[in-house]
């Protein structure tokens, strides 16, 4: 049946939303395995209808049901082929007849003339999608109860994938690599570019002037300021963009992640970049310092549900118990890396999560329980776009710079030992 052209591309949509859907699997470790070894365009196409197929799913389902006598379950195969179907037609333009010839056989010896039916049905009646997508329930119910008065901003944000944002090796060269690029100026060291880009393409990759970065990530080590020579600790550090930009910053880096796998990226980061850092595979829960550091990013695995636009499985593959789980590890990384402060030394505790259990409350805990005190963020020290917190942390949400592309979702409050 792969004899039709572009339906390896939809199987490998289905497998990979079969794997975020029941198995809570990344969209970035379904992907690879799925696609296996298919052309780079039938890739992205999975990737693609996969992605839209979880931000808009809600509002798929709800044109579903909205043309079937009898509701299909949740987890039929063919609510998925029709998911898979409609935001094709509805999202990505493709013809509806080749929507029909690359979703049906989806479910040889399946329900295919319902299939059939529903799409057709729908497609008569130029069913549309809203202008932003209804977030899952456990999803709008926990960011509701957040951030009430930025809910609907954040959802709308989740309408379109982000722009490319690049973080700058040397920042002092931002009006140069603005034109060289013909990008956007987003901040005082990140600039930005209409997604779509082939990044290795770029001028400037083969040279290491950037790494892609969203404006939101560079936030966090832009907080331990300039280095000049002093010895910082990236906990939990690999990909590796702000070991980089501490690198540049003149920070004596030591990187940690508990990965091998990440760490290889992040040491092909320095070697394109030709920035220095000294990188070391550990559990940070178990690994011991032998000095103690002026600077410490802990920047914490958390659920990542501030990269929602880029990463929608998110928004179906979180709830309560993966929070709780991440939000007690943060807690041990954090109590861990106090002590290896040194007197005056700086921490920033920063997640790329919309869960105030991961950023906000620890941040309280932190002050609260451990020998920390907060060195409140100030408003010059962020983009114009962005202002501290009253509490004097940093919070970004997808919904601001709504206008030119907005930015992840991240939190960020800085500590000092008392
Ligand atoms: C949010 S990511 C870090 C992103 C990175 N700071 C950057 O800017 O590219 C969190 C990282 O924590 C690492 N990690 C998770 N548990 C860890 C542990 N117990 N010890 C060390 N690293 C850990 C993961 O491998 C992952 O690379």
């Amino acid at each position: 049946m792969s004899d039709i052209s572009g339906l390896p591309a939809r199987k490998a949509a289905l497998q990979i939303l079969d794997a975020v859907t029941r198995r809570g699997e990344t969209l970035d470790i379904a992907m690879p395995r799925a696609v296996g070894r298919m052309r780079g365009a039938d890739a992205a196409l999975a990737r693609a209808i996969s992605a839209e197929v979880l931000r808009w799913m809600v509002d798929l389902d709800t044109l579903i049901d909205s043309a079937t006598r009898q509701r299909l379950p949740d987890d039929a195969k063919a609510r998925m082929v029709l998911r898979i179907m409609l935001v094709q037609a509805l999202r990505l333009e493709t013809p509806g007849h080749a929507v029909v010839a690359t979703g049906l056989p989806l479910l040889a010896g399946g329900p295919r003339r319902l299939a059939h039916g529903v799409f057709s049905a729908l497609m008569r009646k130029n069913a549309k999608l809203p202008e932003a997508p209804t977030l899952p329930e456990n999803v709008a119910s926990r960011w509701q109860a957040a951030w009430p008065d930025r809910v609907d901003a954040i959802a709308a944000a989740l309408a379109s994938p982000p722009p490319l944002d690049l973080s700058l090796r040397e920042p002092a060269e931002i009006e140069n690599w603005a034109q060289r690029l013909d990008a956007a100026k987003a901040g005082p060291a990140t600039l930005r570019l209409p997604r779509g880009h082939a990044v290795e393409g770029l001028d400037g990759f083969e040279e290491g002037a950037w790494w892609v970065q969203d404006l939101a990530a560079s936030l966090p080590a832009s907080l331990l300021g300039e280095g000049q020579g002093r010895e910082a600790l990236d906990l939990c550090a690999a990909p590796g963009g702000k070991t980089l930009q501490l690198a540049a910053a003149g920070w004596d880096v030591t990187a940690l992640d508990i990965s091998d796998r990440r760490l290889k990226l992040l040491k092909e980061n320095l070697k394109r970049t030709g920035l220095k850092a000294r990188s070391v595979t550990a559990d940070a829960l178990k690994w011991e310092p032998d000095q103690k550091f002026d600077a410490i990013l802990l920047d914490a695995p958390c659920t990542a549900t501030g990269t929602c636009r880029r990463h929608p499985d998110v928004l179906h593959r979180i709830f309560p118990a993966q929070i709780g789980e991440l939000a007690e590890l943060q807690r041990a990384l954090i109590e861990r890396a106090a002590t290896w402060l040194k007197p005056n030394g700086q921490l920033v505790y920063a997640v790329c999560s919309l869960e105030s259990e991961e950023g906000e409350e620890q941040a309280l805990w932190a002050t609260q329980s451990l020998d920390l005190e907060l060195v409140p963020v100030k408003a010059e020290e962020l983009p114009e776009s962005v202002s501290p917190t009253a509490e004097g942390w940093l919070r970004t949400d997808p919904g601001m710079l709504a206008d030119s592309g907005g930015m992840d979702g991240f939190f960020a409050a800085r500590f000092t030992r008392r």
